[in-house]
């Protein structure tokens, strides 16, 4: 899909940085389309949307040890723009003849820099640049052809420059918020070296995405299992705003959702958007299922099994269903691509996992190549109102992952209630949107003594759990203000029924996780 707007953006070399995945949202932010690829793929792969320059990404390699990863020759050869970002630099300091070398003294963190103002790279900035740095080795000589643009204490070539062949390189990292100016020198390289176009920004991947999903469903019927999540909502408001009825969606109450969360999905979708929503309620089966269930994978594995049985037998049901529609985005299809860690873990928990296969259908993916930003703004964009296009992640298996020990309709209710006082004191707050990721009550499978009015309890606990985070890999426990602490805790035992005891959870992750199961 896309084909023009991808073409003449930027190919960002993944030369293993924590950042990559930032550098490419970085150049998107500026509207110009980046797309991240391993350091040794494949030219043709690399070529397929023609990217018109490159930035190389920092890597925690050594560049002049054996089997350190190397810019790729055709990349040297491209006569395009290119950018080496820290490692990046080293590589292609390395490769066209210059010398890099542990250095004395390491910089990591904050640093000044000093520039020439002769570059368009480092054009209109602070003369002395505030910069963050990350690295043990530094150029000790430049390549033929290329110039000093900027120094630091450590660094006698922060950045350097061959102004013919437009290749720059800077030992600091402008993907990072540390360095306030960052996003001036990708700026800088962008459109007064590269002298892209910016053409992507929201409206254009909509009317894009439109025409692609247009193109390649044609008159055929696309089902999509909507969870009321950004995700799968922004994917399933851009399919009809495609193809109309000819998209179904299916949103299965498993019985673990959220206190009012059915009403409101449907009456957002349903009425308001006019999507075609069907409703299974299958309460009981999951509940059913899970009876007796309380070892954490096994639950994760049993409510999988059991979402694909509802949407095969929903789509049996619609008969000459050919296309299974998902909300994919960009950081899964690069967390499978590099098989890296914990996302893709998480993901393979996932309830749509398994589906294409098994059900032999073939995929609508809209937001592929989107990050959740710019799903956000393209949802925005369509008109999804802002409780939807700004709430926080939900994962699929719900309050069953949540409610530890029996699960019973009666404890799911438990929870429900003191989650939703949770998450409206919050609200209340302002707390809800920016300063925490995600909020949420668990069950813990034990009871405590307590006393009320005079009389012996002895009741179950709810734990409260609230993290910020950019990216769900790690995250921090919220200091959430003890007054709110007190009012969410005295209003949990309060109203609901068999809780005497609200404890807060101050675990980051790792070594904890977000979720408890
Ligand atoms: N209750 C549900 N009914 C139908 N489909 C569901 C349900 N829960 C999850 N899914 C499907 O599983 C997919 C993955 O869930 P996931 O939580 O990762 O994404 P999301 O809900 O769309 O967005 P978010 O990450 O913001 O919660 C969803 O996009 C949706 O297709
Ligand atoms: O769609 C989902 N299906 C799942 O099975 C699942 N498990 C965890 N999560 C969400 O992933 C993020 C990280 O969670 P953890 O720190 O608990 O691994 C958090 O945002 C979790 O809510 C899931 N999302
Ligand atoms: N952040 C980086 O790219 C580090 C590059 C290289 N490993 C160094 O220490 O200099
Ligand atoms: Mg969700």
């Amino acid at each position: 899909m896309t084909n023009d707007l991808r073409q003449g953006g930027v190919a960002v070399i993944d030369f293993g940085s924590q950042y990559t995945q930032l550098i490419a949202r970085r150049v998107r932010e500026q509207g110009v389309y980046a797309e991240v690829f391993a350091h040794d793929a494949d030219a043709d792969h690399i070529n397929q949307h023609q990217p018109a320059a490159y930035i190389l990404s920092g890597g925690p390699n050594s560049v002049y040890e054996n089997g350190a990863p190397q810019a790729a020759p055709h990349i040297l050869k491209s006569e395009k723009p290119i950018l080496g970002i820290c490692y990046g630099m080293q590589a292609l300091t390395y490769a066209l003849g210059g010398q890099v070398a542990p250095s004395q003294a390491r910089e990591y963190g904050p640093a000044t820099i000093t520039h020439t103002p002769a570059s368009p790279l480092l054009d209109n900035l602070d003369t002395n640049l505030q910069v963050w740095m990350s690295h043990g080795d530094r150029i000790e000589q430049p390549p033929a052809g290329f110039v000093p643009l900027a120094q630091s204490e450590n660094s006698p070539y922060a950045a350097i420059g061959d102004l013919e062949r437009n290749i720059y390189g800077v030992q600091f990292h402008p993907e990072v918020s540390h360095t306030p100016q960052g996003s001036a020198v990708l700026h800088n390289f962008l459109f007064k070296i590269a002298h892209l176009t910016a053409k992507w920004t929201p409206l254009a991947v909509i009317e894009n995405a439109i025409e692609a999903i247009r193109a390649q469903v044609g008159d055929e019927k696309v089902i999509l299992g909507l969870s009321g999540g950004v995700d799968s909502a922004v994917a399933g408001t851009l399919i009809h705003r495609a193809i109309g009825d000819q998209l179904t969606s299916i949103f299965v109450n498993t019985g673990f959702l959220r206190k009012n969360e059915p009403e409101s999905v449907l009456a957002v979708f349903r009425d308001e958007m006019g999507m075609n929503v069907i409703y299974n309620n299958a309460t009981e089966r999951f509940l059913d299922a899970l009876q007796g269930k309380t070892e954490p994978e096994q639950k994760r594995k049993i409510i999988g099994n059991e979402f694909i049985e509802v949407f095969k037998e929903e789509a049996n049901a619609l008969e000459g269903v050919r296309f299974l529609a998902q909300g994919t985005i960009y950081p899964d299809v690069i967390e499978s691509a590099s098989g890296s860690k914990t996302a893709h873990v998480i993901k393979s928990h996932h309830n749509v996992g398994g589906l294409p296969e098994q059900l032999g259908f073939e995929l609508v993916e809209p937001l592929r190549d989107l990050f959740k930003d710019e799903v956000r703004k393209v949802g925005t964009a369509l008109g999804l109102p802002d409780h939807i296009v700004w709430r926080q992640p939900f994962p699929g298996p719900g309050l069953a992952i949540r409610c530890l020990g029996d699960l019973t309709w009666d404890r799911l209710e438990t929870l429900r209630e003191a989650d939703a006082i949770f998450l409206e004191e919050l609200e209340k707050a302002g707390l809800l949107v920016g300063d925490t990721a995600q909020c949420f009550a668990v069950l813990l499978p034990v009871k405590a003594v307590g006393v009320m009015g005079d009389l012996r309890t002895y009741e179950e606990v709810i734990a409260l759990r609230a993290v910020q985070t950019q990216d769900f890999m790690t995250a921090d426990w919220v200091r959430l203000p003890y007054d709110l602490l007190a009012q969410v805790s005295s209003h949990i035992v309060n109203k609901v029924k068999g809780v005497n005891r609200v404890v807060y959870d101050v675990t980051s992750k790792p070594p904890g996780t977000i979720e408890w199961e």
